[in-house]
């Protein structure tokens, strides 16, 4: 693709280098070409096929996904940076997960039949939707493949798939392996390409039933506002959060300080859920932060082909940049940087685990979302003043509690505006996963039969 992005590969001796491959760029008229291949496919195959048989090939593209996997986590390492072991044990396993789960829903998904007036028979149907647009980022390429195309697939609908420009590779593996399992020409369309271009294509496509986007707010937005543009094609957004990790005294500490750490450095932080703000009851605090710091200093960072590293680097000079500055705006804001707050050795996109302290709700860090192996610990006193502070955001993606007492776990869980897997305000609409992710890849129908004639 464009040169703009090459500089942002690192290969796995942890050097940077301009390019370890290329591929074609789709362009608006790749777009309209992958459209009118899902609408054939949707119209004279797919929609004809009976669910058992989807789920098979479903379920046959999970067996070849498992039958690859070394190949597709090394992909998944190269191309996004994370590392092989985690992508391995992570990510695939999750995908393989995905696939084969909506693969068992394929011929159970039905309607209902309605009580009504003697001389009617009144049912539902709950359709495909037709034509799928789906737009994934580069934090978890295969994974939001998979959370995109098993559920749209499973309920009857062909797809048009834009990964995202910064991590093309396993989404054209992955269009290879669908071909072997022996899915129609036309269901499953995959495309390289840019965001402004192929992607606003498909936001504004007339031919596009619905989009299933997933990265950030701004772009959730203006997806918004082209399906309102176009055609009031259905759009369910995920998008971003700044989570609140929520730590009481008589929480187990090893637990905490466990999970808060995968709570932020997972995936380098580069995850919608990431538990960037952390805020500890005030008389364990400071027990806290010690315990927090010695774990962070602990974590092994470089080579994502080394079997111990859990960190790599970033996925791009972009998002080193933008980390960076935040990191810059938490000092000039006034925060205490305790840990980190710079590049981890002198190449590649690796930055080193940051944790900032003495933050307050309006700092810049603790209100947008970083992206990055960033996190800010801010202490509480009382459980009204926790869960204010934890709402004053603009996103509700997730959040976590850690207690001993289950009643108090169970009852600010249920206070909490966040939609813990996804969430409310700015982080999007729609349920991804789950029996729920059948009601956004089908629309109901209601059919009613006067008897009488
Ligand atoms: N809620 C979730 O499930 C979830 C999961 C992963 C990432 N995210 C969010 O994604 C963001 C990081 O990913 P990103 O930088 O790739 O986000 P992004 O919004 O820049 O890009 C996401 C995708 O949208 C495409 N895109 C960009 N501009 C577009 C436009 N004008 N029209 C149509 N498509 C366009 C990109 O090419 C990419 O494929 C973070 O904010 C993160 O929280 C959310």
């Amino acid at each position: 693709m464009s040169s703009k992005y090459e500089e942002n590969i690192i290969l796995p001796n942890g050097k940077t280098v301009k390019v370890i491959t290329s591929v074609v760029e789709a362009s608006e008229k790749d777009v309209d070409i992958a459209v009118e291949a899902a609408t054939k496919a949707f119209n004279e195959e797919w929609i004809h096929m009976d669910g058992h048989k989807r789920g098979r090939l479903l379920n046959k593209l999970a067996d070849l996904i498992e039958r690859d996997i070394d190949e597709l986590a090394a992909l998944e390492s190269l191309d996004n940076g994370k590392a092989f072991t985690i992508a391995k044990s992570a990510d695939l396993p999750l995908t393989i997960a995905v696939y084969r789960y909506f693969a068992g829903w394929c011929d159970k998904i039905h309607g209902k039949v309605i009580e009504t007036e003697h001389d009617k028979f009144c049912y539902t149907r709950h359709e495909p939707i037709g034509v799928v647009g789906a737009i994934i980022p580069w934090n978890f390429p295969l994974l939001m493949q998979s959370w995109k195309l098993a559920p749209a697939l499973a309920c009857g609908n062909t797809v048009v798939l834009k990964s995202s420009e910064y991590t093309p590779l396993n989404a054209l593996k992955v269009a290879a392996l669908f071909k072997e399992a022996g899915f129609p020409k036309g269901v499953v369309n995959i495309l390289s390409g840019f965001g402004p271009t192929a992607g606003a294509a498909i936001a504004n496509h007339m031919k596009i039933d619905k989009v299933a986007f997933t990265g950030s707010t701004a772009v959730g937005r203006s997806i918004l506002k082209a399906s309102a543009d176009s055609n009031l094609k259905k759009v369910s957004l995920e998008l971003g959060g700044k989570s609140p990790n929520i730590i009481f005294a008589d929480s187990d500490l090893e637990v905490a300080v466990k999970w808060a750490y995968q709570g932020i450095y997972f995936n380098h932080g580069q995850c919608c859920c990431a538990g960037s703000r952390v805020y500890v009851e005030d008389s364990i605090y400071d027990k806290f932060v010690e315990k927090f710091k010695a774990y962070s200093e602990s974590m092994k960072i470089g080579d994502p082909f080394h079997n111990d590293t859990f960190q790599g680097p970033q996925v791009s000079q972009r998002q080193f940049d933008r980390i960076m500055s935040y990191i810059e705006s938490g000092k000039q804001e006034g925060a205490t940087l305790l840990l980190g707050g710079e590049r981890h050795g002198d190449e590649g996109y690796f930055v080193c685990p940051t944790v900032f302290t003495d933050v307050n709700e309006n700092m810049k860090i603790m209100q947008e979302e970083i992206f990055g192996p960033v996190v800010a610990i801010a202490k509480f006193k009382t459980v009204e003043e926790v869960i204010e502070k934890a709402h004053l955001t603009n996103y509700g993606l997730a959040a976590a509690v850690f207690t001993k007492n289950l009643s108090r776990a169970i009852k600010i869980s249920n206070t909490l505006r966040a939609g813990t897997v996804w969430g409310y305000k700015e982080s999007g609409f729609g349920r991804e996963l789950g029996k729920y992710a059948l009601e956004l890849y089908t629309q109901v129908k209601t059919v009613q039969i006067n008897l009488e004639s």
